[in-house]
């Protein structure tokens, strides 16, 4: 059995997205089965509509990539989850499909299985380490065991030296630049490394 690899994320306008993919190819750089993974979109068409980015990317990815189901999590024996930074904090849309997972939490799917967390917000300081710790608390409730990137590759310094996970400044609108991609392609690599290694314990 190889290890298997949920990404599972929330992107409205795209930057989320493009972290997930890497964090996927990390994966499965390593070998890993891997599932690249978007939670349901929540939010009304009138406030999609209202910005041509969100529609964009919400009509692109609909057929590209799969929506996340329950059975993701049970099939996965290690968990990635990205969601942009939404006022310090997870997305409605990421935080209403974990909010689906008490009987999953009840049956203890989530006991011990590696997982790690990645976001984008626009403002350099504009709350990205509060989102990942934010979302690290359901891991915490979940029994997972939290792997953050830490300082454990100099290539993460030139991404920004985030060691809670990998971070993204979309400011005006730049999509994530080479050095944060290959940071999220590391975080996806670790991730499984850390997952074979309890998989052999
Ligand atoms: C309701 C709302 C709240 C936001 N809160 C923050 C915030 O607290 N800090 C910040 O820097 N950016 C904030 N943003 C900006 C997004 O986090 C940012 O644009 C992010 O890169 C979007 O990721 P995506 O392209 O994957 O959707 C907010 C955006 C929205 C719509």
């Amino acid at each position: 059995m190889s290890v298997r690899v949920a990404v599972i994320y929330y992107s409205a306008t795209g930057n989320v997205h493009q972290l997930a993919k890497a964090v996927a190819e990390g994966a499965a750089a390593r070998d890993a089965e891997v599932r690249l993974r978007r939670v349901h979109e929540l939010a009304p068409d009138t406030a999609i509509d209202a910005n041509p980015a969100w529609r964009a990317h919400v009509d692109s990815t609909k057929d590209e990539v799969p929506e996340a189901t329950l059975e993701d999590l049970e099939w996965a024996t290690a968990y990635a989850f990205g969601t942009p930074t939404r006022f310090g904090n997870v997305t409605s849309q990421l935080k209403q499909f974990i909010d689906l997972t008490g009987g999953l939490w009840q049956a203890g799917v989530f006991h011990n299985k590696p997982a790690t967390s990645f976001t984008s917000a626009m403002n350099r300081h504009g709350g990205q380490e509060s989102t990942i710790l934010s979302m690290n608390n359901v891991l915490y409730h979940w029994g997972c065991v939290i792997v953050p990137p830490g300082y454990t590759d100099p290539l993460l310094f030139a991404a920004g030296g985030n060691p809670y996970g990998t971070s993204w400044a979309s400011g005006g609108g730049e999509t994530p630049d080479a050095a944060t991609l290959e940071a999220a392609r590391y975080q996806g690599r670790h991730l499984a490394d850390i997952a074979e290694r309890l998989r052999m314990s």
